[in-house]
């Protein structure tokens, strides 16, 4: 498909973001009025700079308040046309988007705002360009498609067709089905917009809160279906409005931009190729990438460090009842192991891990995802924008396939084939080094959740969708003592692989401020799996691990919300365990203090089906670590 977006999507001079869409691989763009009324340069000059950045200008956008007003406005507004008509010819525009009138002075006169889009598109015809008519979800008379639809029809003008907006329609909770009966060559132009589900006024939410699609909650999918089976073949385009893109770097958000298209495109052709409604041939490519690997489970994490941090790191790890296992074979690397959970502790000079140490302390600088077919994973991932990694590889060590995650940390795709330790056979030289702490009943990695810059989390939504095929769990609003965080799970459909996505919407959370140390992208805390919760507290504690105390008025407070054995909760207030219940199961977990400041961990125990993590109880933690 011819891939668009429109300029307000992007931070910068029209300049840099037209260069930075270039790079992203987009065939065309959408230019906003206002990209171009504040452009020190002509039509012309900006038409030479996208002839040479290869972008055609498919279309001019907005053009307002235009149609079913009364003969005066309309007589000026026509004047109004003829001159973003002579801009569109200087830049080579064919089309402008007309959307849908919200002056008070407009008539509810379909007929009317037929004959006026009438005039305009014969106007434009002279010039041979056309007009795209869009409801907006606010329009004064019409806000939904098959209203705009229905003047166009009554218009009645080749050089007059419909543009679809899919925030309008799914924002209304509009039903999209019926554009599938539209005839494809009467849509002139489709943009696609995500948003998260908020209860707020429409145009606040459209002009404050759109996203790219797969970062929000709209079924994209199911609307972009019904484009492509009206015979739709025109330009697939982006329109968001997002306050947050309007500060990220550009060249991510280009990136980003692509790349849900590409995961639109290629969702949109599954769902085609799985319908029961007898497709229509099909008229347009779509992106067909190697499909989402299988993954399952992490294999491993790897910190960053330097000698000194390696040792402190190292005790206390063996506090937590990991033991030493292994020595690489040709690098500083030491490997720590408890229950199915592998630790690195990558302390190689002049490599990728002490760049990431160097810039960001003693951190996770890369994550080991066990996977069915490692090649295929990262065929998908480049396919879709990601940078493959290749690490030097020593003699008798296994080249294991990597990826760069959004902030720079690497994803490993670790062969399933290798069992549970063969990759370690392979690259370390096993040794039992212990005994350093007595093993705790640790048995795997429950989740990783890191700690992102408010401008990562929509990026970090769509690289676990469309790369690692993870799904996203709803997202929740907890109290810091000093501002607010918000969490989203993504997880693989059999839970074996889980990743919480936290961002600090204050500059003083503890979050925020390990983000500013760590640059934003970091593993904020690792959880591991138990089977007795308090067992393994119990030995944990003995070998000197230290956990965050929690106030008594929790265990009071919990005891009014959830009906529990008084036995059980005791013994949670005896040893600092926190709890949450769910329909489908229980929850016990416990946090440890922080290494260096940053990085904690968490012991967890899921009973039953629970299936998230705890979130409502993180106000607990983030209180007590602000009491300490
Ligand atoms: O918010 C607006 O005014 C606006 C303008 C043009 C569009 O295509 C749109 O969807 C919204
Ligand atoms: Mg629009």
């Amino acid at each position: 498909m011819h891939r668009a977006i429109a300029t307000v999507s992007l931070s910068g001079t029209l300049r840099q973001k037209l260069e930075a869409i270039a790079a992203a691989g987009f065939d065309g763009i959408e230019l906003f009025e206002a990209d171009f009324v504040n452009f020190r340069g002509t039509a012309a000059e900006l038409r030479r700079i996208a002839f040479d950045l290869g972008l055609s200008i498919d279309l001019y956008q907005p053009f307002r308040d235009f149609e079913a007003m009364p003969e005066p406005q309309f007589q000026r507004s026509l004047e109004r046309a003829e001159r973003k008509f002579d801009l569109m010819e200087a830049m080579g525009a064919p089309l402008v988007l007309c959307c849908s009138n919200t002056s008070p002075l407009s008539v509810n006169d379909p007929a009317r705002a037929a004959a006026q889009l009438h005039e305009l598109a014969e106007r434009a015809a002279r010039r041979n360009l056309r007009v795209g008519f869009e409801a907006l979800a606010w329009g004064r008379h019409t806000s939904r498609y098959a209203q705009a639809w229905d003047i166009v029809q009554r218009a009645d003008h080749p050089h007059l067709g419909l543009i679809l907006d899919s925030f309008h329609t799914l924002s209304l909770k509009d039903d999209p089905s019926g554009i599938a009966a539209i005839p494809g060559e009467k849509i002139f132009f489709v943009q696609m917009a995500d948003a998260p589900l908020l209860s707020m006024d429409v145009l606040q939410w459209a002009r404050h809160h759109r996203s790219f699609p797969g970062q929000g909650d709209f079924d994209v999918t199911g609307f972009f279906e019904q484009v492509l089976r009206a015979g739709y073949t025109g330009p697939l385009s982006l329109e968001i409005f997002n306050d947050i893109f309007r500060e990220t770097p550009n060249r991510r958000t280009a990136v980003d931009a692509m790349r849900s298209l590409l995961y639109l495109e290629s969702e949109t052709r599954e769902r085609l190729a799985a319908g029961n409604v007898p497709a229509q041939p099909q008229r347009v490519e779509l992106f067909n990438p190697p499909p989402a690997p299988a993954l399952s489970g992490l294999s491993f994490i790897e910190f960053a460090a330097d000698e000194a941090s390696a040792v402190t790191l190292g005790a206390l790890l063996g506090q937590l009842g990991f033991r030493r296992v292994g020595r690489h074979r040709s690098k500083a690397v030491t490997l720590y192991r408890q229950g199915g959970i592998h630790f690195i502790v990558n302390a190689q000079p002049d490599s990728f891990a002490r760049r990431r140490f160097e810039a960001h302390g003693t951190s996770v600088c890369a994550l080991g995802v066990r996977c069915a077919d490692p090649l295929a994973a990262v065929g998908r991932a480049t396919a879709m924008r990601s940078q493959r990694h290749d690490s030097p590889v020593g003699p008798n060590e296994l080249r294991v396939p990597a990826i760069v995650a959004p902030g720079g940390n690497l994803i490993h795709f670790v062969p399933e084939a290798l069992g549970d330790s063969g990759l370690y056979e392979t690259d370390f030289i096993l040794e039992d080094a212990g005994p350093e702490g007595s093993d705790a009943g640790l048995t795997r990695i429950d989740h990783v959740a890191l700690g992102l810059a408010l401008d990562q989390l929509d990026t970090w939504v769509l690289f676990t969708r469309a790369v690692l095929g993870l799904e996203p769990g709803e997202s929740l609003e907890l109290a810091d003592p000093f501002g607010l965080i918000r969490s989203r799970g993504v997880a693989n459909a059999d839970r074996s692989l889980r990743l919480v996505l936290n961002v600090s919407l204050s500059q003083r959370t503890r979050t925020a401020r390990t983000l500013s140390v760590t640059g934003g992208g970091a593993v904020h805390h690792i959880a591991l799996d138990c089977d007795d919760i308090f067992e393994t507290v119990a030995r944990l504690r003995a070998n000197g691990t230290r956990f965050v105390p929690i106030s008594d008025n929790y265990y009071d407070d919990l005891a009014t919300r959830i009906d529990l054995a008084p036995e059980l909760l005791a013994r949670m207030r005896a040893a600092g365990v926190l709890f949450d219940r769910s329909p489908a199961g229980d929850y016990l977990h416990i946090y440890t203090e922080s290494f260096e400041g940053g990085l904690f961990f968490e012991v967890a125990q899921r009973v039953g089906g629970y299936d998230a993590y705890g979130a409502l109880n993180a106000p607990a933690r983030m209180a007590s670590q602000a009491q300490q």
